[in-house]
């Protein structure tokens, strides 16, 4: 049988039982007896209404022609979209084929999630659907009404969840309004909104410290450091105008825009162990609010790989190479040192059961230039890519030079003046009177890293008052004078027997002048 006459079969048999079996069943004397004569024939009208209503569609879809059901299909849309008067927007969590976190989700996240005259109200609704095989489950979670001028708007966090893989989530916000605030909500309130989550989202991120664990894959963990510009003791005109640079970078956008630059900048520190090139590393990513991608040049096997590593990096962060000069050697090859130092990739890579030849890389010095320079490193925005290095003399001049490494700064040993902050930080002095003795040690050329300086000055215990502590600084400051001493005495004996030497063959050759000129004579 056709399924449309299948189908008016079953609308006929319906009809039937609306329109009389509800009738007979009505009219049964127990019913009689409950309900009055007047609704009873109410019921039976109704049923006899919608059974011919049925009756209709069903023939109208059956047998009406293609175009006419078009027309009633397009008059339905229309009456359904001038009949309800709200407007609803939805904003995607993950947008683009790469699937990337939207902005503008994470900027309505912070915006909603903020402390203002917002007022949320919990959901836990759930429907189902069943679009092309997949089991899609709605969840609506939570409510939030906000106002704008004299705009009343609501959102509503929704997820849609495949029942068949856990992992297919899809979230969004869906912003409803009156379609008399149109104008204002899309010109002038999602504007509004994107900013203030902007700005909550600058000071409310976890920032994160990335490393390359594995090969070309970072792992990363929440960036705590307590390191800021104001305890990082250095000369003062220096760390103004580094800090300068660092916020004239953050707001240069338009700047590198219209230069036509990648929106990137290379930093070299350098200077001996101790003198606070990672706590500046800290400090820089503490002031401008940007992640910290810790690359760890030994654990990365290729320049394929490292390339990789630079895709998956994201804009706001702050790479960061790490003594350089330990990692790669400047002809190209790697340095054996690395794997000796039975660093902690070495030991997970070992674990795993691979065989220390697949650990051993293959990045090239033109593999990092290409890294920090070409082409690729365009391919992100806003990001600060930092060198460290104890020795800068051993560095290639092409891994250092300018449009690479744009500013270099040098962190030197304590002078007094970087000590006395130390004491302000440390022990809340601003002066004492052994600061005379302290002045007069340090001028006399001590090197002392400000390493040293924080290690001695810091209290170890409840009886280290600030006296014993600066006794303590004394002391170290004499230890590093005598052994400057020693090491200095130690290389004049190594220049003295030369010395002597040479001085012994000029008196021997004076002697023997002197002889013969006597014997002449
Ligand atoms: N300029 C500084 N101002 C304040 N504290 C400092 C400074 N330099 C070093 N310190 C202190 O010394 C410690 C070690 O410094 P840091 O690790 O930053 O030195 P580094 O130059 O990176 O050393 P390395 O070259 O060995 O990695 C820090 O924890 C910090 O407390």
């Amino acid at each position: 049988m056709k399924p449309s006459l299948l189908s008016l079969f079953f609308t006929l048999i319906n009809y039937n039982i609306h329109a009389k079996g509800l009738a007979s069943i009505m009219e049964t004397q127990k019913m009689k007896a409950m309900v009055p004569a007047r609704l009873t024939q109410t019921w039976t009208t109704m049923g006899s209404t919608i059974a011919s209503f049925m009756f209709v569609c069903a023939i109208l879809s059956q047998y009406c022609p293609y175009e006419l059901r078009h027309i009633i299909r397009r008059f339905r849309r229309w009456l359904k979209n001038n009949s309800y008067p709200y407007i609803q927007i939805a904003i995607h969590e993950f947008t683009g084929e790469k699937m990337r976190r939207s902005e503008a989700y994470a900027c309505v996240e912070a915006y909603l999630s903020s402390n203002t005259s917002k007022t949320t109200q919990r959901l836990k609704a759930e429907m189902e659907t069943e679009h092309s095989n997949l089991v899609l489950s709605m969840d609506e979670y939570e409510r939030v009404s906000d106002a704008f001028q004299d705009a009343e708007v609501e959102w509503v966090s929704s997820k849609v969840v495949s029942t068949k893989s856990t992992r297919n989530e899809q979230r969004f916000y869906k912003l409803k309004f009156h379609k008399r605030y149109r104008e204002v909500i899309t010109k002038s309130y999602l504007e509004h909104v994107i900013k203030q989550g902007k700005e909550i989202r600058k000071g409310n991120r976890t920032r994160r410290i990335y490393t390359n664990c594995s090969g070309y894959k970072w792992s990363h963990t929440v960036f705590e450091h307590p390191a800021s510009f104001e305890t990082i003791v250095m000369d003062e005109e220096k760390k103004q105008e580094i800090i300068e640079d660092l916020l004239a970078f953050r707001k240069g956008k338009d700047y590198y825009d219209r230069i036509g630059k990648a929106w990137k900048r290379g930093y070299l520190l350098y200077g001996p162990p101790g003198t606070g090139k990672s706590t500046m590393i800290a400090a820089m990513a503490n002031l401008l609010n940007y992640d910290v991608y810790d690359l760890e040049l030994t654990a990365v096997n290729s320049n394929a790989d490292l390339r990789k590593l630079l895709m998956e990096t994201t804009g706001k962060s702050i790479i960061v190479i790490e003594d350089i000069d330990c990692s790669l050697d400047l002809t190209g090859q790697r340095k054996k040192k690395a794997e000796k130092e039975e660093d902690k990739c070495y030991e997970k890579k070992q674990e795993e059961g691979n065989n220390s030849n697949s650990y051993s890389s293959k990045v090239t010095l033109s593999g990092l230039l290409n890294f920090i320079d070409g082409l690729w490193s365009a391919c992100g925005t806003e990001r600060l890519v930092v060198v460290t290095t104890n020795y800068v003399e051993k560095l290639d001049p092409a891994l250092i030079r300018t449009g690479r490494m744009d500013k270099h700064i040098e962190l030197s040993y304590c002078t007094f003046k970087g000590f006395k902050v130390f004491a302000k930080n440390y022990l809340n002095l601003e002066t004492h009177q052994m600061f005379d003795k302290i002045e007069e040690l340090m001028a006399r050329e001590t090197k002392i890293t400000p390493a040293d300086v924080a290690e001695n000055l810091m209290p170890k215990s409840s009886l280290d008052d600030p006296e014993r502590c600066l006794l303590n600084f004394i002391h170290a400051l004499e230890e590093v004078k005598v052994k400057a001493a020693t090491s200095n005495k130690a290389e004049s004996k190594e220049i003295e027997p030369a010395k002597g030497s040479k001085a012994m063959e000029k008196l021997a050759a004076t002697n023997l002048i002197f002889k013969i000129f006597n014997y002449l004579v």
